[in-house]
């Protein structure tokens, strides 16, 4: 297994492109399941959890083809033709390596009429049921049944009739499936408390450039009339606006000066908000945000929510760049019940940190050591490299195939802009 090993004190200066979003190429590589036409997908990032995704979409029939890049580049072009789907489903294999998996039980059942699909089951942030998935299908015509660990849905008479739901609580891929799956239902559908991510807008855009007609896009309302069939396009991923805060915080803890290229700083509120409270200069212009600091960050109470709120996949990253502030912050983590996995790794670096029920709060503190440290998930391996980049001496983070599930060639970037980072393969 691969490791990082981080010699930190580098102050960081210069440009940092940023990729396509993962959590945007993975609610949109399964749209192609939606037509027989084939769908191009621009600025893809090089991910493991892309590459598992196109693996899940070619057992169920649809083929991919990568175009013209070479390896140095960065925005892959995938072309995903699902001219006949030849399986039905996700197996548990792919699906427990992958959550996102999840996200071809709409379409599939609604190009085929039915579909089977591994539950998931938790992960190293929480339990994360998929109950909601299940009842908003079902709102929309949906008939399930649960057997082995697998949900089997079916539309009767092959087709989903649409319907209304009410989401209880906000759910980013339950609000995926459901839309995905309304666009081909007989009738219409009315989704109540959807999310509002930026994600979500882009799937929107997406599944529109298929010739899907939604109404409410961007607000917690969607109306979605089904149309008898999608036809193909071709769509660029948007920027990913949680790598973009990621390397945000590089810059604040290392007190450095990225200008992050190629992202969109309207989906990045929240986080370029709170940089800009902890006393981080923040720059938007028009598609990047320089990002600049030169003494310690100030202290922040953060909680986590969803959009428009602070994004529970900035919350690792902030902490680790609030260990080294001035002051004492209080992070509040209200969407998974288990997303401090990096806070006795953190410890371990010399951070303070009191963790209580959801709560935890961050004592700032002079110096940060390097030290091993073991990556959980994937925000928390990132966590722990934006200590390292501040920490005295040598971090080495294990288990670093968390991180490229989510990061398209970290050490590649950051050592572009000063960092001393390496990757070390252990056989
Ligand atoms: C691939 C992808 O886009 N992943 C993102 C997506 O995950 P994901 O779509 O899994 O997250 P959700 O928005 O669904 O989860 C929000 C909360 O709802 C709960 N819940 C969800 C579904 C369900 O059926 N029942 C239920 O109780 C979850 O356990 C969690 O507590 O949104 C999360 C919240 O912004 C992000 O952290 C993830 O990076
Ligand atoms: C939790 C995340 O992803 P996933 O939903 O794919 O596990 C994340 O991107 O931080």
């Amino acid at each position: 297994m691969d490791r990082i090993i981080i010699r930190g004190g580098n102050r960081l200066s210069g440009r940092l492109p940023i990729s396509g979003a993962k959590n945007a190429a993975l609610t949109l590589m399964p749209c192609a399941l939606l037509t027989d036409e084939p769908l191009t997908l621009r600025n893809l990032p090089r991910l493991a959890d892309v590459d598992g995704f196109g693996h899940l979409l070619n057992q169920l029939g649809a083929s991919t083809r990568i175009e013209g890049t070479s390896p140095q580049d960065f925005g892959r072009v995938m072309t995903i033709r699902a001219g006949k789907l030849t399986s039905t489903e996700a197996p548990y294999d792919i699906v427990r390596k992958m959550r996102a998996s999840i996200l071809v039980l709409g379409p599939v059942l609604a190009r085929a009429g039915e579909a089977r699909v591994s539950l998931p089951g938790g992960c190293a942030i929480g339990n994360r049921p998929i109950d909601l998935h299940l009842k908003a299908l079902e709102a929309i015509g949906a008939e399930l049944e649960m057997a082995a660990g697998y949900v089997r849905a079916s539309a009767p008479g092959g087709r989903l009739s649409g319907g209304r739901y009410r989401f209880p609580v906000v759910s980013v891929g339950a609000t995926e499936n459901v839309v995905m799956a309304a666009a081909l239902a007989k009738g219409s559908s009315r989704i109540e408390n959807a999310a509002r991510e930026p994600e979500i807008v882009d799937l929107c855009r997406c599944l529109v450039a298929m010739g899907a007609r939604i109404d409410g896009i961007g607000t917690e309302t969607l109306e979605i009339e089904g149309v008898d069939r999608l036809h193909g396009a071709t769509y660029a991923v948007m920027p990913d606006r949680i790598e973009a805060g990621s390397y945000a915080c590089a810059a604040a803890i290392t007190g450095g000066d990225l200008t992050l290229t190629g992202v969109a700083a309207d989906d990045m509120g929240a986080t370029l908000a709170a940089l800009t409270e902890a006393g981080v200069t923040v720059e938007p212009s028009k598609d990047s945000v320089r990002v600049a600091a030169t003494g310690p960050v100030g202290p922040l109470t953060l909680t986590t929510a969803p959009f428009p709120g602070f994004a529970t996949d900035m919350q690792a990253q902030f902490m680790a760049m609030l260990c080294k502030a001035d002051g004492t912050s209080v992070l509040t983590e209200t969407i998974f019940e288990n997303r401090y996995m990096h806070v006795p790794e953190l410890a371990r670096m010399g951070a303070d940190i009191t963790v209580s029920g959801r709560t935890a709060v961050v004592k700032g503190v002079d110096r940060l050591v390097g030290a091993p440290v073991m990556a959980t998930d994937l925000r928390a391996s990132m966590s722990l490299i934006l200590a390292g980049l501040a920490a005295e001496g040598e971090t080495q983070v294990s288990r670093v195939y968390h991180l490229d599930r989510g990061y398209e060639r970290l050490e590649e970037k950051l050592s572009a802009v000063g960092a001393d980072i390496e990757r070390i393969g252990d056989g």
